[in-house]
Formats: C-alpha cells, sequence, structure tokens
C-alpha cells in the first residue's frame, strides 16, 4: 500500500492556525490547506493487486437477487470484496477483489450464474486482472461540490483511465479502480490537483543548440520560483542533440548530478549516449511523474513528425519548431485530433515573433469577435538585420554569417533567405483563424 498524507504538509500550517511562511516551498501545500483550496480532501492512498470482475448483461435489468447471488457465490468461494460498483442502469456489477483470488471469484460468478451466461441474460463475466484501488479520503469532503470533478480531471490530464469508480454516501471516501501501472502517476496527480504536493513535470528537451539552452538555463534560473509561487516542480529528465542523448533519474538533478564538470553541458558531453529517440520518449514518458512535456527545440521535420504519435501517447508537447505546424493540412488536424484524444497540450507561441505573445492575442481577438482582414508584418529577424546593415560596404556573406552568430537565423540559413521562414510563418497565424480544426 501506498500513501501520501496531507498531514505530512498540513503540520506546516501553526498550532494557532496562521501559516507558517518561513520555508516558502515547504508551505505551499499548508497555505492551500489554510484557504480551503484542499477542498476538504485528507489523503489519498492506494490499494495494490487487486482485480476486477464484471457481470455484465442486459437481461440483469429490473431482475431482484442478482446482487444478492453474486455476493453469495463469492462469500462462498472466501473471496473478500473490496470494492463494489454499480451503475443506477444495473446494466453491470462490478466487484473489486485482491488480485490472488481473481480467478476464483470469476470462476465462482461463472457458476452461479451459468444457466444466465448459457441463456444470455448474462452476457459476460470478465476478470480484470493487475489493478489497483486510489482511494481520496477526507471528513470534511463531505457537502463540497467539485471534489469528484477535480480528481477525474488531474486522472484524466495525466493519462490515466479510471476502470470503475465507487463513493459512499457518507462522502469520506471516493474510490477509483485503475491499472496497476497508472499507480504512482495517478498518486502524484490526485495530489498535486488538491495541492497536497507539488506539480511534478518530467521535461525533455530535444535539440541543445540556442533555443534549448536557453530554455534550459531559464528552467534552471526561474525553478525556485516558480515552485514557491506554483508548486510547479520541472524535473528536467532528457536532453538530446541530432546525435546524442542524456537520460536522468527522476531524483537527479542537472546541477547535482554524479559526474565532473561544472555545468550540464560539460555533463552532457561526459554522460550522453547515442541518440534513441524511442526511449528518450519512453525514458521522459515512463509514468513516474504525472506529467511529461517535450520541448523540441530543433527545426526538424522528422522530429514534427512525431507529434501526433507522442500527444496521443500522453505527452505535451511545446516548441518553437514551425516544421509540423506547417505540414500538410491533415497532419496539422492530426495533431489537433491527438491533442482532444488524450487531453494533452500543444504549445507553439515561439513559431511566430519569437518571445512576443503573437499567437495568443491573435486567439484571443478571434475568440471575442475578431476576423482576420490581412495578414502584414515584419516576420524575419535575420532579414530584417541583413536590410538594416548591408550597405555594400563588407560581403553579403559576413552580414549573414554575423546574423547567424547573433542567433538570428535558423540553424540553416537557406530558410530564412529563401523567404521559407517567413512563408510558413504567415501560414501558422493563417491557420489560426480557423478554430474548430
Ligand atoms: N533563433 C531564434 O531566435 C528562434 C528560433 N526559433 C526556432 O527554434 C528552433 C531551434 O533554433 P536554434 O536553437 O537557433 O537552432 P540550433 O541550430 O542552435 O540548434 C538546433 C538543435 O537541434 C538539434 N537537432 C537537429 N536535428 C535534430 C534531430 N533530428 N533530433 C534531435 N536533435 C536535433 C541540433 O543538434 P546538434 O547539436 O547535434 O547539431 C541542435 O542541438 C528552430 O526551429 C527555429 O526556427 C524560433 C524562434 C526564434
Ligand atoms: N530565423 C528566424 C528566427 C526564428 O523564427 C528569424 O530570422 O526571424
Amino acid at each position: 500500500m501506498l500513501s501520501l498524507d496531507a498531514a505530512a504538509t498540513a503540520s506546516q500550517t501553526d498550532e494557532d492556525g496562521s501559516i507558517d511562511r518561513s520555508s516558502p516551498f515547504a508551505s505551499l501545500a499548508a497555505r492551500k490547506a489554510a484557504l480551503g483550496i484542499t477542498a476538504g480532501v485528507k489523503g489519498f492512498t492506494s490499494v495494490r493487486d487487486i482485480a476486477i470482475v464484471n457481470v455484465e448483461g442486459a437481461g440483469m435489468i429490473g431482475v431482484p437477487g442478482i446482487a444478492s447471488r453474486a455476493f453469495a457465490a463469492l462469500y462462498a468461494a472466501n473471496v473478500s470484496v473490496v470494492l463494489i460498483a454499480q451503475a443506477s442502469s444495473e446494466f453491470s456489477i462490478c466487484v473489486a477483489v485482491p488480485g490472488v483470488d481473481g480467478e476464483t471469484a470469476t470462476a465462482a460468478l461463472r457458476r452461479a450464474f451459468r444457466i444466465e451466461l448459457e441463456d444470455q441474460i448474462i452476457s459476460s463475466i470478465e476478470l480484470m486482472p493487475q489493478c489497483c484501488i486510489l482511494a481520496m479520503v477526507g471528513e470534511n469532503m463531505q457537502n463540497t461540490p467539485g471534489v469528484s470533478s477535480r480528481l477525474f480531471t488531474a486522472l484524466a490530464n495525466a493519462g490515466v483511465n479510471i476502470r470503475a469508480i465507487a463513493q459512499g454516501s457518507s462522502e469520506h471516501n471516493i474510490s477509483v479502480v485503475i491499472y496497476a501501472n497508472d499507480e504512482v502517476r495517478a498518486l502524484r496527480a490526485a495530489h498535486a490537483a488538491f495541492y497536497l504536493s507539488d506539480y511534478a513535470i518530467s521535461v525533455g528537451v530535444i535539440g541543445r543548440g540556442l533555443v534549448g539552452s536557453t530554455l534550459i538555463d531559464q528552467m534552471r534560473e526561474q525553478r525556485a520560483k516558480l515552485h514557491d509561487l506554483y508548486g510547479v516542480d520541472f524535473r528536467i529528465r532528457g536532453i538530446a542533440s541530432s546525435s546524442r542523448m542524456w537520460l536522468l533519474t527522476s531524483t537527479e538533478d542537472l546541477d547535482k548530478v554524479d559526474a565532473p564538470g561544472p555545468n550540464w553541458k560539460e555533463h552532457f558531453d561526459q554522460r550522453a549516449e547515442p541518440l534513441d529517440l524511442e526511449r528518450f520518449v519512453a525514458h521522459v514518458n515512463d509514468g513516474t511523474l504525472p506529467h511529461a512535456v517535450l520541448a523540441d527545440c530543433t527545426a526538424s521535420a522528422d522530429i514534427g513528425a512525431k507529434y501526433a504519435q507522442w500527444l496521443r501517447a500522453g505527452v505535451h508537447l511545446v516548441t518553437p519548431n514551425k516544421k509540423a505546424n506547417t505540414a500538410t493540412m491533415a497532419y496539422y488536424r492530426e495533431i489537433r485530433k491527438a491533442m482532444r484524444a488524450r487531453n494533452t497540450h500543444f504549445f507553439y507561441e515561439a513559431n511566430v515573433g519569437a518571445g512576443l505573445p503573437i499567437i495568443s492575442s491573435i486567439r484571443d481577438l478571434l475568440r471575442t469577435g475578431d476576423a482576420f482582414l490581412s495578414i502584414e508584418g515584419i516576420f524575419s529577424g535575420t532579414l530584417s538585420y541583413i536590410f538594416n546593415s548591408f550597405d555594400g560596404r563588407a560581403p553579403f556573406s559576413r552580414i549573414v554569417q554575423q546574423a547567424k552568430e547573433l542567433g538570428y537565423t535558423e540553424p540553416d540559413p537557406r530558410e530564412d533567405l529563401s523567404g521559407a521562414d517567413v512563408a510558413r510563418k504567415v501560414v501558422i497565424l493563417g491557420r489560426e483563424d480557423r478554430p474548430r480544426h
């Protein structure tokens, strides 16, 4: 049994009920608890090694005695029932039992309902092994609307599928049955949703050039502040270049790894292994942290072509890379479909205007009734620099070289010089004009 209790964090509230602000990070949960933001939830517990048995059939509807016979059969087989769920349609009854008793329970129920199974009154009695129960408990949850909704949303956002739900009318315990593999991810997501712990986010950075390195440095600089203000705990768990990757464990800190060298770039040089993109993504999204984010800081179309697959696997994406958003319309739509299917996010504000909030501003305007009349702007830092700097005295190639050194150009400056980069930005903005993709 794995249990995380809010009491540990709640103890950071002073005895007189005031909030201890001496430790800004540790006191976040206590601050939230004192403000009532934890919605009366005291903690979460998981019960491992559970199997569920589902008895299903339209012929059960309105027929008295089915539940009584089912439980009598389980009692006779000496199986203890841990959780019961039945929807008001009476179409199915689901019981959770200890994993070791799953086969026995299924066989006992099949024996008890042999005739109903033959007559198709009951259509199936199925065993679903390898589950666990996540229980949310708290006396003060009673009469607090929205508690279950917050739990279910958190689990959905973490990509955790709920297989059965039970809530006693006392409202002190809401239990959900989930796949055993999702246990850690679910516990962390549930805790974070009720501010009983931090939002731990597993981050993988693909591309460690100008943008990738700057992003990593900014995350390191901002980490403490984001943790304090929002309870967000970024863990960089992987960094990749075009040929190599460095995988960190979920507790390894980028600055305190067991490797010589004063900074992460040197650690990367010493510890990176040959790139295996599939393994890289699987490592970042290995389920030990509830949320996984990939930051694609390349200009690679091959990487962009993986977005739909990754979003469908429950990984969130953030990128300055324009290739995916300017691929075929079919692929553009596929990405949006994948996001909807798994509740994943795809953020690409830096596709146009670098650090300026152009895409979000346009979306705001479109959502509040404005419409595109035309798209005009200066879309290329590289071309602006060249036009402002070229006066015939220095060779054109030197000006382009300077633009590259200043970090304005694409990895391949021909993308800027040919106008392809500008065209991509305009396509990306134009495609924002179709809210129902
Ligand atoms: N520069 C800017 O001001 C802005 C840039 N952008 C966009 O940001 C992205 C990155 O630009 P920038 O940082 O300047 O480029 P860099 O050339 O500095 O870095 C690119 C990085 O991507 C890596 N890479 C390339 N292909 C792959 C691959 N297939 N798999 C894994 N890694 C790969 C490279 O690896 P290696 O180290 O092995 O070469 C390198 O580390 C581009 O899409 C660009 O359009 C967006 C807004 C502004
Ligand atoms: N190469 C681009 C920068 C990123 O989009 C430019 O010159 O504006």
